[in-house]
């Protein structure tokens, strides 16, 4: 149980600075409407239904990074959200949004200039040093309460996120209760049934090291994307290696390689592995082969095979808990996307509680047109729910429990 105080304990009629994460794709120039934004938008709809005088910071991109841009764009797509003027000013703590945040009226909505325009947001510095900075000093008297909302952001030690809490009454918004109560569930939690954890994806060094965290919080892995694919190479398949091309493989074995080898030996009965996967055929069309038949390295594999989606199916029916992170196969292409969805569609027919995680792959559910609602939670953080699956703190989380605590 999170022991940070939520937006449920704040005063009435309050000035409140909120921390949002509206980091997005950018497609030529302009951001891309995502979960996001929708999710946020019910924090910021109840501080201004309320009557606060809501003034909002967040972040895109880093400097150097093609998507490092101003959030103007931001402010529109928030406001179709929310269903209010959301109104946004070209600077963050300067005397022009000094001036913006003062004149704002009771349910008002405005958002700063993205955070890591300012000098002082990025270095990874604690929360005391932060809190001394220039940027949290100008800001924090024009406001009489902080709200965290930016969960997916919480594992960075940025002044925007830890420096607020040591010097302002401090709460949980919506999406960070949500967040930290499902993503830390596999932690935290007892369930009576067997606990499953979906593992694929591209990342597969971040995977590997969960499931070596997790160990026996964790009843069945089932494997496909690279991690799977580098496991059945650990298990003397010769598949996991780059071809055509491709640069997911032989990095990040030589970099997992002791660890799986690790993780097979010692949780290897709780590891289910492809027992066939699918490629490109010669026609185009979807092809699949079993592993046992695979003598050479010399195919990209694209998905997991219908035999395996079908074992991995009751695998999850089964199951009293699911948690998901990395999709099984390349489900972009309808082609290669039923290890993805079959596994998708097994959970949300089933009576289970379920975290889907990482952006990517929750990007399936609407693509393939299943219901968001058929999952216990879909969450919008990538390295923060790796964290919190790991039992890992979350230094922003850590400040707003301290000012809990305080208080
Ligand atoms: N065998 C494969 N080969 C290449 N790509 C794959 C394979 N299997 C899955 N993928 C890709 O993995 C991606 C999802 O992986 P990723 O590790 O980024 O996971 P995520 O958890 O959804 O995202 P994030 O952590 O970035 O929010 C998909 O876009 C999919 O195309
Ligand atoms: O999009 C995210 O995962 C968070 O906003 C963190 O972004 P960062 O990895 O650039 O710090």
């Amino acid at each position: 149980m999170a022991t940070f105080d939520t937006i449920d304990d704040l005063p009435a009629d309050k000035r409140v600075l909120v921390r949002l994460d509206l980091n997005s794709p950018i497609e030529d120039g302009e951001p891309q409407d995502n979960r996001r934004f929708e999710r946020h938008a019910e924090t910021v709809r109840e501080l201004a239904e309320a009557g606060h005088r809501v003034a909002l910071m967040a972040h895109q991109g880093r400097p150097g990074r093609d998507d490092f841009t101003s959030l103007s764009g931001h402010a529109e797509i928030l406001a179709d959200h929310v269903d209010r003027d959301v109104a946004f000013v070209a600077d963050t703590y300067g005397d022009e949004a000094l001036e913006a945040i003062d004149a704002l009226g009771a349910g008002e909505v405005l958002l700063l200039e993205n955070t890591r325009m300012c000098d002082d947001e990025l270095p990874e510095e604690s929360p005391e040093k932060k809190a001394e900075t220039e940027f949290v000093q100008t800001l924090a008297p024009h406001f009489d309460a902080y709200v965290n909302d930016a969960y997916s952001a919480a594992h960075r030690k940025h002044a925007s996120l830890v420096g607020f809490p040591l010097v302002l009454p401090s709460y949980a918004g919506r999406v960070m209760e949500t967040e930290y109560e499902a993503n830390t569930a596999i932690a935290t939690r007892e369930f009576d049934g067997p606990v499953t954890m979906v593992v694929g994806g591209t990342k597969a060094t971040d995977v590997i090291g969960v499931m070596d965290a997790l160990d026996d919080r964790v009843d069945r892995f089932l494997l496909g994307g690279v991690a799977g694919e580098l496991f059945l190479r650990a298990a003397g398949h010769p598949v996991g290696h780059d071809v055509s091309g491709l640069d997911l493989f032989d990095e990040q074995w030589a970099e997992n390689r002791e660890l799986i080898e690790s993780v097979l030996d010692e949780r290897g009965d709780a590891i289910r592995l492809a027992t066939d996967l699918a490629y490109e055929g010669t026609d185009g069309d979807r092809a699949e082969v079993a592993v046992d038949d695979i003598g050479e390295k010399e195919t990209g594999y694209l998905d997991v095979g219908s035999e395996t989606v079908a074992a991995y199916e009751p695998a999850i029916r089964e199951s009293d808990a699911v948690f998901v992170k990395g999709a099984l196969g390349v489900f972009e292409d309808e082609r290669f996307a039923d290890g993805t969805v079959g596994v998708l569609e097994a959970i949300a027919e089933t009576d289970c509680f379920s975290v889907v995680g990482g952006g990517d792959t929750s990007r399936a559910i609407e693509m393939y047109g299943l219901d968001e609602g058929d999952f216990s939670h879909v969450s919008i953080a990538g390295g923060a729910y790796i964290r919190a699956l790991t039992g890992e703190p979350l230094p922003a989380v850590e400040v707003l429990e301290a000012a809990a605590g305080r208080r």
